[in-house]
């Protein structure tokens, strides 16, 4: 089906009296079939009337666009009719004139018989034949928000929009008036738009459920389908067996929205007593302690250091801590001995929702550092065996019952070990039955490989190409071969620290942001390669750290060594956004595996933890773009397509799983503060 109505990537920011601005939303991104029927909810404030009124052309997005059948919206047009909840009639007029006067301003060309005809039609069929010389005053609600829809269809418009058009009116004129507008909708085939506060009532006409979050920068937090067969009737979808979970779906989202706003009014509450005031340069601290682990990936922490980047953006000294495993990392940012680190990817969510028995801790990430970067090594001895893919490794691990191999994994949330674990199930090896996995520092894999307590790894760099320039072992598939651009090392800092430090912790991630995109000019690599080898940072020989980074990547297989652009990723193709969809994406695999529940709060736990809007205030100041990366599907290399709206059904189609916990996941801003 092809896109009729397309809101392509929509801000909308006012400017307000006192000269602030306010966005009121980011990156709305929907795309409308012909003859869809869609809501908007969301609590009040949130948006809805304003993303309405931008499809209607009566106000303009501050970026991206609304296109309709390939067309830009640019003002308000016949096309698109507008019905509102204070029905906007003219009182001196009748019913019949009210009607008149837009079909004879915008049919003017038909003749005036025809008008008539057309009129007249459209009264009937809001069955208002026996009121037709009635004025508003002498009408009901009901009647006259009918003769608002009636006005609205008799100029045939292509997309009728409806801002809460039953908001007024008694429950009983109001299910009348529903059930008439979606035989209208129906039997026209129109596409419509509306604006509700009422949850049954959008069952009741949708085909899709869009739910908005609250503002500031209010944005798409979920679709729902209502796969309700139609014609429906307002009496009978109540009995339709997924009635009553999609409402309380909804009514979940709208609740979980009112939590995070009870908890944004206490931090802001809170915020003048537990901030400290600015040092210097406008930053409340200028000193900084930044974990991080000796990887090539590590390359903007350094190359921020070295070239300057923190400076330039107020941070007068950062002392760079070489950890020695992501568990320190994690352990001294809970200690608060770190104000920040690299962090592997899922650690954030993994800390924030209390993995491994931990007490939940929340963890913001507002930068993701860089995408890609690691791979899968295996001992030659898989190689002599004729082992060069999964499927050869599923057929020696079900030949050899009376080995269990070992694979090394870094951290359990880490890429590593969610892209391994998922690596392995595709190919029918259960990770925990049919493999040993077990959690070393990238720094012991080469050692333990080499020793033959590990029988393989999957790790960053240089730790892979270590392998295969030392004849260890070879690698089997890099993430580019399982899930290419998947976000790899983020930055973290608890939530507390943010909150307390919001200048620091903008300039930090403003500091790293240009630092990764230095890192992703090519000719830039080699001084970058210099630095990264120093005996502070990875203490490296050169020759481990170039393959993939400025020189063809090696195997260690019968392969030509083959040049991969973006093996490793710092800036380009939308790197950095913390986007919430791959972060979902992290969720479902967590869970997967049974390292955390699922959060039946998702939508909350996301948008706490992936700080998509801190991330594109410090792109907006560096003149950088600032996009979150498309809410769409995608899959990885098995084909499996993971829908953001259904991440639980994506879980339920993985065959290979533990037992899957779904808890809802609740930590408020007073334990944050004691924790
Ligand atoms: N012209 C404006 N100038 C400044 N702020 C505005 C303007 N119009 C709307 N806003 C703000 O934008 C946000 C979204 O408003 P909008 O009316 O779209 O919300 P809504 O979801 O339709 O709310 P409700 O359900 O209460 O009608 C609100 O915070 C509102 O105060």
């Amino acid at each position: 089906m092809s896109v009729f109505v397309e809101v392509d990537h929509v801000d909308k920011i006012f400017s307000l009296a006192n000269g602030d601005t306010y966005v009121a939303l980011r990156n709305i991104e929907l795309k409308i079939n012909q003859g869809e029927f869609i809501s908007l909810i969301g609590h009040s404030g949130c948006g809805k009337s304003t993303l309405l009124n931008m499809v209607a052309g009566l106000d303009k997005p501050s970026h991206g666009g609304v296109v309709l059948e390939g067309k830009q919206i640019t003002s308000p047009g016949p096309d698109r009719m507008v019905v509102f909840q204070n029905y906007s009639l003219l009182p001196w007029l009748t019913v019949y004139e009210n009607i008149a006067l837009a079909v004879d301003e915008v049919l003017k060309d038909q003749p005036g018989g025809d008008r008539k005809t057309i009129i007249q039609k459209h009264i009937d069929l809001v069955g208002l034949r026996h009121a037709a010389d009635k004025r508003p005053g002498e009408l009901s609600g009901g009647m006259k928000q009918r003769v608002a829809i009636a006005r609205a269809l008799a100029i045939r418009p292509k997309v009728l929009l409806l801002d809460e058009p039953f908001g007024a009116l008694d429950a009983l004129t109001r299910g009348g008036l529903q059930e008439q507008l979606m035989k209208i909708c129906e039997e026209s085939h129109l596409t419509c738009i509306m604006v509700t506060h009422d949850v049954d009532e959008a069952l009741l006409l949708s085909d899709r459920i869009v739910m908005l979050t609250n503002g500031p920068e209010a944005h798409i937090g979920q679709i729902l389908n209502v796969n309700i067969p139609r014609p429906r009737h307002r009496l009978e979808v109540v009995n339709h067996p997924s009635y009553y979970k999609m409402r309380n779906e909804i009514i979940y989202f709208l609740n979980q929205q009112k939590r995070a706003k009870k908890r944004q009014i206490q931090e802001a509450a809170s915020k003048p007593v537990s901030r400290p005031a600015k040092v210097r340069q406008g930053l409340e601290k200028v000193t900084l302690d930044i974990g991080f682990l000796p990887l090539t990936d590590c390359a903007p922490l350094i190359v921020a250091k070295e070239k300057g980047f923190f400076q330039k953006h107020g941070i007068e000294e950062v002392n760079l801590h070489r950890e020695t495993s992501w568990k320190a990392i994690a352990s001294n940012i809970a200690t608060k001995r770190l104000d920040a680190a690299q962090m592997v990817a899922g650690m954030p969510l993994a800390m924030t929702l209390g993995m491994g028995n931990n007490s939940p801790l929340p963890i913001v990430t507002s930068l993701i550092l860089s995408r890609n970067g690691n791979a899968i090594t295996l001992s030659n001895q898989f190689y002599e065996q004729g082992v060069r893919n999964l499927k050869d490794l599923k057929r020696i691990i079900s030949q050899t019952n009376e080995q269990t191999y070992s694979l090394g994994v870094v951290h359990p949330s880490s890429m590593h070990n969610l892209m391994l674990r998922y690596w392995l199930a595709s190919g029918g090896i259960d990770p925990d039955k049919d493999v040993n996995l077990v959690v070393l520092p990238p720094s012991q894999m080469v050692d333990r490989l080499k020793s033959g307590e590990i029988d393989g790894y999957c790790v960053g760099e240089p730790w892979n190409s270590r392998a295969v320039h030392e004849g260890l072992g070879f690698v089997i598939a890099t993430d580019l071969d399982i899930w290419q651009g998947n976000p790899e090392k983020v930055l973290g800092v608890r939530e507390d620290w943010a909150n307390q430090y919001p200048e620091t912790h903008l300039a930090l991630v403003k500091a790293l942001l240009e630092a990764c995109e230095y890192c992703d000019h090519h000719q830039h690599r080699q001084e970058i390669l210099h630095l990264l080898c120093q005996p502070q940072y990875l203490d490296s020989l050169p020759a481990y750290v170039r393959p993939g980074f400025i020189a063809p990547y090696n195997r260690g297989t019968h392969e030509q060594p083959r040049l991969l652009p973006r093996y490793h990723q710092f800036y380009v193709n939308q790197t950095n956004c913390p986007g919430r969809v791959e972060g979902l994406w992290i969720l479902t695999q967590l869970a997967r595996w049974g390292l955390t529940p699922f959060p039946k709060n998702w939508i909350e736990i996301l948008d706490r933890v992936r700080r998509v809007d801190l991330f594109g205030e410090a792109a907006r100041q560096l003149g950088l773009p600032d996009k979150e990366p498309d809410r769409a599907s995608f899959q990885l290399f098995d084909g499996m397509v993971f829908n953001p709206d259904d991440p639980l059904g994506y879980l339920q189609r993985l065959d290979i799983h533990r037992e899957i916990q779904i808890k809802e996941i609740i930590i408020d801003a007073v334990n944050t503060a004691a924790a």
